[in-house]
Protein backbone atom coordinates (compact mmCIF):
# COMPACT_ATOMS: atom_id res chain seq x y z
CA UNK A 1 0.00 0.00 0.00
CA UNK A 2 1.52 3.90 -0.87
CA UNK A 3 2.11 5.41 2.05
CA UNK A 4 0.39 8.78 3.45
CA UNK A 5 2.72 10.48 5.47
CA UNK A 6 1.12 12.88 8.37
CA UNK A 7 3.52 16.27 8.72
CA UNK A 8 4.27 16.20 12.66
CA UNK A 9 4.53 20.18 11.92
CA UNK A 10 4.71 20.37 16.48
CA UNK A 11 6.93 22.41 18.16
CA UNK A 12 8.44 19.85 20.35
CA UNK A 13 8.49 15.94 20.57
CA UNK A 14 5.96 15.53 23.59
CA UNK A 15 3.17 17.45 21.61
CA UNK A 16 3.96 15.23 18.47
CA UNK A 17 4.29 11.97 20.20
CA UNK A 18 0.75 13.03 22.71
CA UNK A 19 -1.04 13.93 19.20
CA UNK A 20 0.21 10.25 17.91
CA UNK A 21 -1.08 8.69 21.09
CA UNK A 22 -4.02 10.68 21.85
CA UNK A 23 -5.93 10.38 17.97
CA UNK A 24 -4.59 6.63 18.17
CA UNK A 25 -2.46 7.20 15.21
CA UNK A 26 0.28 4.77 16.41
CA UNK A 27 2.72 3.46 14.14
CA UNK A 28 1.32 5.50 11.23
CA UNK A 29 4.00 6.63 8.58
CA UNK A 30 4.88 10.57 9.67
CA UNK A 31 7.25 13.19 8.34
CA UNK A 32 9.37 15.29 10.27
CA UNK A 33 10.01 18.30 9.46
CA UNK A 34 12.49 21.69 10.31
CA UNK A 35 10.36 22.84 13.22
CA UNK A 36 10.29 19.13 15.17
CA UNK A 37 14.05 18.52 13.73
CA UNK A 38 15.51 21.75 14.84
CA UNK A 39 14.31 21.39 18.26
CA UNK A 40 15.01 17.50 18.92
CA UNK A 41 17.11 16.37 16.25
CA UNK A 42 18.33 12.78 15.75
CA UNK A 43 16.59 11.47 19.25
CA UNK A 44 13.45 12.19 18.03
CA UNK A 45 13.76 10.26 14.71
CA UNK A 46 15.60 7.04 16.62
CA UNK A 47 13.07 7.31 19.06
CA UNK A 48 10.36 7.14 16.25
CA UNK A 49 12.22 4.56 15.10
CA UNK A 50 12.20 2.34 17.72
CA UNK A 51 8.68 2.93 18.14
CA UNK A 52 8.41 1.54 14.59
CA UNK A 53 7.34 4.38 12.65
CA UNK A 54 8.26 4.41 9.41
CA UNK A 55 9.68 8.27 8.88
CA UNK A 56 10.07 10.79 5.64
CA UNK A 57 12.98 13.47 6.66
CA UNK A 58 12.21 16.40 5.47
CA UNK A 59 14.81 18.89 5.83
CA UNK A 60 15.21 20.01 2.29
CA UNK A 61 19.22 20.46 2.29
CA UNK A 62 20.40 23.28 0.08
CA UNK A 63 24.01 24.08 0.04
CA UNK A 64 27.49 23.51 -1.65
CA UNK A 65 28.14 20.01 -2.82
CA UNK A 66 30.57 18.66 -0.07
CA UNK A 67 28.63 20.30 2.83
CA UNK A 68 25.05 18.49 1.12
CA UNK A 69 27.30 15.08 0.52
CA UNK A 70 28.85 15.05 4.74
CA UNK A 71 25.18 16.07 5.90
CA UNK A 72 23.26 13.46 3.68
CA UNK A 73 26.30 11.13 5.07
CA UNK A 74 25.20 11.66 8.82
CA UNK A 75 21.41 11.17 7.97
CA UNK A 76 21.74 8.38 6.38
CA UNK A 77 22.81 5.96 8.97
CA UNK A 78 19.66 6.56 10.95
CA UNK A 79 17.64 4.30 8.02
CA UNK A 80 15.04 6.80 7.24
CA UNK A 81 12.34 5.68 4.84
CA UNK A 82 12.81 9.24 2.53
CA UNK A 83 15.11 12.74 2.64
CA UNK A 84 14.85 15.40 0.53
CA UNK A 85 16.75 18.34 -0.99
CA UNK A 86 15.89 21.34 -3.00
CA UNK A 87 16.67 20.63 -6.94
CA UNK A 88 17.60 23.84 -7.22
CA UNK A 89 20.60 22.87 -5.77
CA UNK A 90 21.89 21.56 -9.15
CA UNK A 91 23.21 18.46 -10.48
CA UNK A 92 26.56 18.54 -8.83
CA UNK A 93 24.27 19.08 -5.36
CA UNK A 94 21.95 16.14 -6.05
CA UNK A 95 24.79 13.78 -7.06
CA UNK A 96 26.86 14.74 -3.98
CA UNK A 97 23.49 14.08 -2.05
CA UNK A 98 23.38 10.96 -3.56
CA UNK A 99 27.17 9.84 -3.09
CA UNK A 100 26.42 11.11 0.80
CA UNK A 101 23.41 8.87 1.28
CA UNK A 102 25.37 5.68 -0.06
CA UNK A 103 28.45 5.97 2.25
CA UNK A 104 26.71 6.92 5.25
CA UNK A 105 23.78 3.93 4.61
CA UNK A 106 23.03 1.61 7.42
CA UNK A 107 23.67 -1.86 5.43
CA UNK A 108 21.13 -3.58 7.04
CA UNK A 109 18.25 -1.05 6.52
CA UNK A 110 17.30 0.03 2.39
CA UNK A 111 19.02 2.81 1.45
CA UNK A 112 16.88 6.17 1.80
CA UNK A 113 15.32 6.87 -1.53
CA UNK A 114 16.49 10.49 -2.05
CA UNK A 115 13.86 12.65 -3.36
CA UNK A 116 14.70 16.56 -4.56
CA UNK A 117 12.16 19.02 -4.24
CA UNK A 118 11.04 20.56 -7.91
CA UNK A 119 9.24 23.73 -7.18
CA UNK A 120 7.67 23.97 -3.02
CA UNK A 121 3.45 23.75 -3.24
CA UNK A 122 3.27 27.29 -1.81
CA UNK A 123 4.93 28.48 -5.07
CA UNK A 124 2.54 29.85 -7.90
CA UNK A 125 2.66 30.88 -11.34
CA UNK A 126 3.47 34.80 -10.57
CA UNK A 127 5.82 34.25 -7.36
CA UNK A 128 7.80 31.72 -10.06
CA UNK A 129 8.22 34.62 -12.78
CA UNK A 130 7.99 38.03 -10.47
CA UNK A 131 9.59 36.82 -7.62
CA UNK A 132 12.21 33.76 -8.84
CA UNK A 133 12.85 35.35 -11.82
CA UNK A 134 12.67 32.12 -13.75
CA UNK A 135 11.65 32.72 -17.29
CA UNK A 136 10.32 28.95 -17.88
CA UNK A 137 6.39 28.40 -16.72
CA UNK A 138 5.44 26.21 -13.73
CA UNK A 139 4.66 23.16 -15.69
CA UNK A 140 7.69 23.61 -17.63
CA UNK A 141 10.06 24.48 -14.53
CA UNK A 142 8.91 21.22 -12.04
CA UNK A 143 10.00 19.34 -15.52
CA UNK A 144 13.05 20.30 -16.40
CA UNK A 145 13.77 20.01 -12.77
CA UNK A 146 12.68 16.50 -12.54
CA UNK A 147 14.51 15.85 -15.42
CA UNK A 148 17.75 17.15 -14.09
CA UNK A 149 17.29 15.23 -10.68
CA UNK A 150 17.16 12.03 -12.35
CA UNK A 151 20.19 12.53 -14.43
CA UNK A 152 21.98 13.75 -11.17
CA UNK A 153 20.80 10.24 -9.16
CA UNK A 154 17.72 11.35 -7.31
CA UNK A 155 15.36 8.19 -7.15
CA UNK A 156 11.90 10.80 -7.09
CA UNK A 157 11.02 14.32 -6.69
CA UNK A 158 8.17 16.42 -4.60
CA UNK A 159 5.88 17.80 -6.59
CA UNK A 160 2.25 18.74 -6.72
CA UNK A 161 -0.66 15.91 -7.41
CA UNK A 162 -1.05 18.24 -10.68
CA UNK A 163 2.64 17.36 -12.02
CA UNK A 164 2.92 13.46 -11.13
CA UNK A 165 1.89 12.53 -14.98
CA UNK A 166 4.07 14.75 -16.33
CA UNK A 167 6.93 13.74 -14.79
CA UNK A 168 6.29 10.23 -14.73
CA UNK A 169 6.51 10.54 -18.18
CA UNK A 170 9.33 12.83 -18.53
CA UNK A 171 11.51 10.21 -16.01
CA UNK A 172 9.89 6.72 -16.43
CA UNK A 173 6.89 5.50 -14.24
CA UNK A 174 9.26 4.00 -11.24
CA UNK A 175 10.32 7.36 -10.45
CA UNK A 176 9.19 8.24 -7.14
CA UNK A 177 6.56 11.30 -6.75
CA UNK A 178 5.61 12.40 -3.42
CA UNK A 179 2.98 15.03 -3.51
CA UNK A 180 1.98 17.35 -0.10
CA UNK A 181 -0.42 20.03 -0.79
CA UNK A 182 -2.96 17.76 0.09
CA UNK A 183 -6.24 19.03 1.53
CA UNK A 184 -10.00 17.49 1.30
CA UNK A 185 -12.71 19.39 -0.52
CA UNK A 186 -13.63 22.75 0.65
CA UNK A 187 -10.81 22.38 3.14
CA UNK A 188 -9.22 25.77 3.39
CA UNK A 189 -5.67 25.74 1.65
CA UNK A 190 -3.48 28.05 3.92
CA UNK A 191 -0.09 28.92 2.39
CA UNK A 192 -0.32 26.46 -0.06
CA UNK A 193 -1.31 27.11 -3.68
CA UNK A 194 -0.73 23.66 -5.73
CA UNK A 195 -3.15 21.30 -3.53
CA UNK A 196 -5.13 18.21 -4.32
CA UNK A 197 -7.50 15.93 -2.58
CA UNK A 198 -6.09 12.54 -1.55
CA UNK A 199 -8.22 11.06 -3.97
CA UNK A 200 -6.89 13.02 -6.87
CA UNK A 201 -3.31 12.02 -6.01
CA UNK A 202 -4.84 8.68 -6.04
CA UNK A 203 -6.08 8.89 -9.87
CA UNK A 204 -2.33 10.51 -10.91
CA UNK A 205 -0.70 8.01 -9.25
CA UNK A 206 1.37 9.48 -7.08
CA UNK A 207 3.35 7.35 -4.63
CA UNK A 208 3.05 9.25 -1.49
CA UNK A 209 0.91 11.64 -0.31
CA UNK A 210 1.87 14.17 3.14
CA UNK A 211 -0.71 15.63 4.90
CA UNK A 212 -0.20 18.10 8.09
CA UNK A 213 -2.82 20.11 8.81
CA UNK A 214 -6.07 18.91 7.31
CA UNK A 215 -5.29 15.74 9.92
CA UNK A 216 -3.40 17.69 12.87
CA UNK A 217 -5.47 20.56 13.08
CA UNK A 218 -8.80 19.08 12.57
CA UNK A 219 -11.13 18.74 15.74
CA UNK A 220 -10.90 14.67 15.05
CA UNK A 221 -8.03 14.06 13.74
CA UNK A 222 -8.32 10.20 13.32
CA UNK A 223 -11.45 10.22 11.71
CA UNK A 224 -9.50 13.36 9.17
CA UNK A 225 -6.49 9.96 8.92
CA UNK A 226 -9.12 7.38 7.73
CA UNK A 227 -10.89 9.55 5.65
CA UNK A 228 -7.85 10.67 3.91
CA UNK A 229 -6.67 7.28 3.77
CA UNK A 230 -9.79 5.84 2.53
CA UNK A 231 -9.77 8.56 -0.76
CA UNK A 232 -6.10 7.89 -0.99
CA UNK A 233 -6.69 4.03 -1.25
CA UNK A 234 -9.75 3.39 -2.83
CA UNK A 235 -10.16 7.07 -5.22
O1 LIG B 1 9.06 18.51 1.21
C1 LIG B 1 7.95 18.67 1.74
O2 LIG B 1 7.54 17.86 2.57
C2 LIG B 1 7.10 19.76 1.25
C3 LIG B 1 7.36 20.22 -0.03
C4 LIG B 1 6.47 21.09 -0.66
O3 LIG B 1 6.65 21.46 -1.82
N1 LIG B 1 5.38 21.50 0.04
C5 LIG B 1 5.11 21.11 1.32
O4 LIG B 1 4.08 21.51 1.86
N2 LIG B 1 6.00 20.28 1.98
C6 LIG B 1 5.77 19.92 3.41
O5 LIG B 1 4.53 19.20 3.52
C7 LIG B 1 3.81 19.60 4.68
C8 LIG B 1 2.47 20.12 4.26
O6 LIG B 1 1.72 20.49 5.36
P1 LIG B 1 0.20 20.94 5.26
O7 LIG B 1 0.12 22.08 4.30
O8 LIG B 1 -0.14 21.34 6.67
O9 LIG B 1 -0.58 19.72 4.79
C9 LIG B 1 4.67 20.64 5.40
O10 LIG B 1 5.36 19.99 6.44
C10 LIG B 1 5.64 21.14 4.34
O11 LIG B 1 6.89 21.47 4.90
Amino acid sequence: MRPLYVALDFPTFQEASLFLEKNNLKGVHVKVGMELFYREGMQAIERLKDNGYSIFLDLKLHDIPNTVKSAMRNLASVGVDLVNIHAAGGSKMIAAAREGLEIGRNKKEPRPLLLAVTQLTSTDENMLKNELGIAWNLEETVRNYAVLSEKAGADGVVCSVHEVAMIKEACGKSFYTCTPGIRFEGDQIGDQTRVATPAYANEQGSDAIVMGRSITRANNPKQQYDKALGEWNNG
